[in-house]
């Protein structure tokens, strides 16, 4: 059984040196590029991070391979294989950091037999480092981490986001289920502007569910064993089992919450990350 605690340290260490540029480049205008729509923002700090994390990387693990957001936007081809697998979301929270909205992200998920083997969530502004490696638990700060256990919806409070996708199908969507979860009523419904942050926010115990559709493997593999690994389920919206590809999750304090959301929400049709002519992540930005 391979131990990947060497590699768990390490991406600790490079997340928290690259938040040090996230951080300098907070408070600075920003040019802005769109990708997939409108609201789909990156900046030259997206790209120069993910570069700095996968050259560090690459340094050390000369074998290890990776998928990046920004890569991806760039056209590279996504390809989830049995290597030891680096998947990286240099900003999770883009649109936040672009308006200095404190809410902002490094998300590096690590694979191998394209299972996670640990996830780290480095919220630059609010210093929070939420981490977790298979079978070892989940922390904070290296506190650890309880979900709620929370198995009643309508004391529930659900995270979710809305996301890029603004056409009228995704929109109407979005806004339905949330309405639909308001008249359970579940007790509220919150949205940081950041998957991997949002999500992390189950494994604490301060929300008892998220879910989210359309965002990307490198938005929540990070954050999705972080809830595992404090006591929480991870799924598809459709009840089936989580596939980081689909584009599609619940995290929950319960399979009770989980099933429950899974009933009242629906998914709007969005292609796979893994999906050869999927463009939805990539728009050629260089
Ligand atoms: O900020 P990025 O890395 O682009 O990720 C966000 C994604 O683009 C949005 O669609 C989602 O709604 C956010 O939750 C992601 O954090
Ligand atoms: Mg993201
Ligand atoms: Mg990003």
């Amino acid at each position: 059984m391979a131990n990947w605690t060497d590699c768990l340290n390490f991406g600790i260490s490079i997340a928290k040196q690259a938040s040090e540029v996230v951080l300098s480049a907070f408070q600075q205008h920003k040019e802005v590029k769109l990708k997939s729509s409108p609201a789909d923002l990156v900046t030259e700090t997206d790209q120069r991070v993910e570069k700095i994390l996968i050259s560090a990387i690459r340094n050390r693990y000369p074998q290890h391979r990776f998928i990046g957001e920004e890569s991806v936007a760039a056209g590279e081809r996504l390809e989830l294989t049995d290597s030891p697998t680096w998947i990286i979301d240099p900003i999770d929270g883009t649109v936040n950091f672009v308006h200095r909205f404190p809410f902002v992200a490094i998300s590096i998920a690590f694979t191998f037999n394209k299972q996670i083997q640990f996830g780290i969530v480095y919220s630059c502004v609010e210093d929070k480092l939420f981490y977790a490696q298979r079978g070892g638990g989940a922390f904070l700060n290296g506190e650890p981490l309880y979900v709620s256990g929370q198995q009643d919806i309508s004391r529930c409070v659900v995270v979710t986001e809305i996301g890029a996708e603004r056409d009228d199908v995704a929109l109407s969507t979005t806004t339905s289920n949330i309405c639909r979860l308001l008249k359970l009523p579940v007790h509220g419904v919150r949205a940081l502007g950041t998957a991997a942050v949002d999500m992390c926010q189950v494994a604490t115990g301060g929300a008892d569910a998220y879910y989210h559709i359309g965002m990307h493997c490198w938005d929540i593999a990070a954050s999705a064993i972080i809830v595992q690994e404090a006591g929480g389920v991870v799924m598809d919206t459709d009840g089936s089992e989580f596939d980081m590809m689909s584009r599609r999750v619940i995290a929950a304090s319960s399979a009770t919450v989980a099933d429950r959301i899974a009933q009242v929400i629906q998914a709007f049709p969005c292609c796979r990350d893994d999906e050869d002519n999927c463009r939805c992540g990539a728009t050629g930005v260089n």
